[in-house]
């Protein structure tokens, strides 16, 4: 069994009076898709700021790919290997899709200290990584369009494939079928699906379908804690998340 690339252990966060997240812990494989779903205000985007750096936890600890980064800046979880598909997302509008991949791309080379990217051999590493990345994310016919007049499925692939650039070990997805069209979903979901061959993918979607057929692993949040953790099959089945997720409807 591998070790966990991100171990989250009972993290707190408060915001003032109010603790949003209650001993919240997490063990994310290699290679697996693990989603994290609940009903809206559960604190899956507070769990997701806390492990990304945007907001670190009041308690507990997380390490991942065995650094301990539990304060650590949102920078530094980059460098170590940890991507967030909105947090890269400094597309530039005016910028074709390959001239904003060849920045992602450039940028990792940037940080592991690779200062001959200028020359012309690395220039031809860069543009086939851009190419390979346009491919993988189903952009390929878009790499002359300029990113600002894409469709929003097609940018949130973009999005994706930017994160792609900094070669992560795991993925943070924060609802990357949110707003899509049938056709996107389904393309998008191939592609998460496909991401798990590299790196592994922290997920969070409303589409349950979508996240009962392609997680591994997911994990249920109700009111700021953890209630249920299984593979689909069973938190399917399990009465703790049904009640959670009726009761929120009520
Ligand atoms: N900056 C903040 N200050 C105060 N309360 C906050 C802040 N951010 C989130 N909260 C509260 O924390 C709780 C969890 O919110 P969070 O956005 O993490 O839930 P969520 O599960 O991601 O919900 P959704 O599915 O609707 O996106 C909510 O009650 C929310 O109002």
């Amino acid at each position: 069994m591998p070790d966990p690339i991100l171990k989250v252990d009972e993290i707190g966060v408060r915001f003032g009076d109010f603790q949003a997240l209650t001993a919240m812990s997490i063990a994310v494989k290699p290679n697996t898709i693990h989603a994290l779903i609940g009903p809206n205000g559960a604190g899956k985007t507070t769990f997701f700021n806390a492990v990304t750096g945007v907001r670190p936890p009041n308690s507990g600890k997380i390490a991942f790919d065995g650094h301990v980064v539990t304060k650590a800046s949102a920078h530094r979880r980059v460098h170590y290997g940890m991507a967030r598909s909105f947090q890269v997302t400094n597309i530039y509008p005016n910028l074709t899709v390959a001239e904003n991949l060849r920045l992602a791309v450039q940028a990792r080379h940037h940080s592991e200290g690779w200062v001959f990217w200028r020359s012309p051999a690395a220039r031809g590493d860069i543009a086939a990584e851009v190419e390979e990345i346009m491919g993988r994310v189903g952009i390929l016919d878009r790499a002359g369009t300029r990113s600002g007049d894409l469709s929003h499925g097609a940018q949130r692939s973009l999005e994706i494939g930017m994160a792609l650039g900094a070669q992560p070990k795991m993925i943070c997805l924060d609802e990357p079928l949110a707003g899509m069209g049938i056709d996107d979903v389904h393309r998008t979901k191939e592609l998460i699906v496909s991401l798990k061959e590299r790196m592994a993918v922290l997920l969070i979607e409303h589409n349950m379908s979508v996240v009962l057929s392609i997680s591994d692993f997911i994990t249920v949040m109700a009111q700021g804690k953890k209630i249920a953790e299984d593979t689909p099959e069973r938190v399917r089945n399990d009465p703790a998340v049904r009640q959670a997720y009726l009761g929120s409807q009520a």
